[in-house]
């Protein structure tokens, strides 16, 4: 268990995130997506990184592709594994705290409807990788935003692992984003095709997905 000071320094000043959330918002407005270096509060990102580390490697597990029975490890798209992130924690708490600061601020300001939330910790030895790919797919309205953020001090741009976010299925080149501390990285999660390229060392972030609530009378629909 990290011990972690009061928990409303945790979220930064609400103020701060005002402003971060507001910048965000005018990014997907404009192009669909947003890289902010240094977005999370610096002493939430600490101990979220402290946390990772700590984290029992059985607590992580192959990441693979698709939802409960359609679930399916292939390792010829992805080899990072990951840790669903839940409430339970005080440090996992305050993640979820902080992110659904984000999604009731996007939801007033973009009319997205964002319903809920689910992430998990994902840890990319040296060599993982996660091949190009759509977090949602047209038609199966579901995953609405995707966000990542990093914890991975001084990193430079040779040591790779970078996340390439790409206009559209033309576009080659994408943009590339070093996965730094606290970086956050926010895009509609049917619009972009990405993905990690691999690293000469271990790589940590988180990645979530807000969703729309998809639920019809005769189904329910929760987050994971
Ligand atoms: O770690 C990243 O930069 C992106 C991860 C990703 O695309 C995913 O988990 O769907
Ligand atoms: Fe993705």
């Amino acid at each position: 268990m990290v011990a972690l000071r009061q928990r409303p320094s945790m979220g930064g000043d609400s103020t701060g995130d005002e402003t971060l959330f507001g910048l965000i918002a005018q990014d997907i407005e404009k192009q669909g997506y947003s890289i902010r270096p240094g977005a999370l509060p610096e002493e939430l990102a600490n101990a979220l990184l402290l946390y990772q580390q700590n984290l029992e490697t059985e607590k992580f597990k192959r990441a693979g592709i698709g939802r409960g029975d359609d679930y399916l490890e292939n390792k010829f798209v992805r080899t990072d594994e990951i840790c669903w992130i839940t409430g339970e924690t005080e440090v996992g708490k305050a993640w979820l705290d902080w992110s659904s600061g984000l999604q009731s601020f996007l939801n007033r300001r973009l009319f997205l409807g964002l319903f809920s939330f689910e992430s998990h910790f994902a840890h990319y030895g040296p060599g993982d990788y996660y091949k190009r790919h759509y977090d949602a797919f047209k038609g199966e309205a579901n995953r609405v935003l995707s966000i990542v953020v990093y914890f991975n001090t001084g990193w430079t741009h040779e040591e790779g692992g970078a996340l390439v976010l790409y206009k559209d299925d033309a576009d080659k080149e994408g943009v590339k984003v070093v996965p730094l501390m606290g970086t956050l990285v926010t895009f509609l999660s049917e619009e972009f095709p990405h993905e990690v390229l691999p690293a000469t060392r271990d790589r940590y972030s988180i990645a979530g997905w807000f969703r729309v609530n998809t639920s019809a009378t005769d189904k329910v629909d929760p987050p994971l």
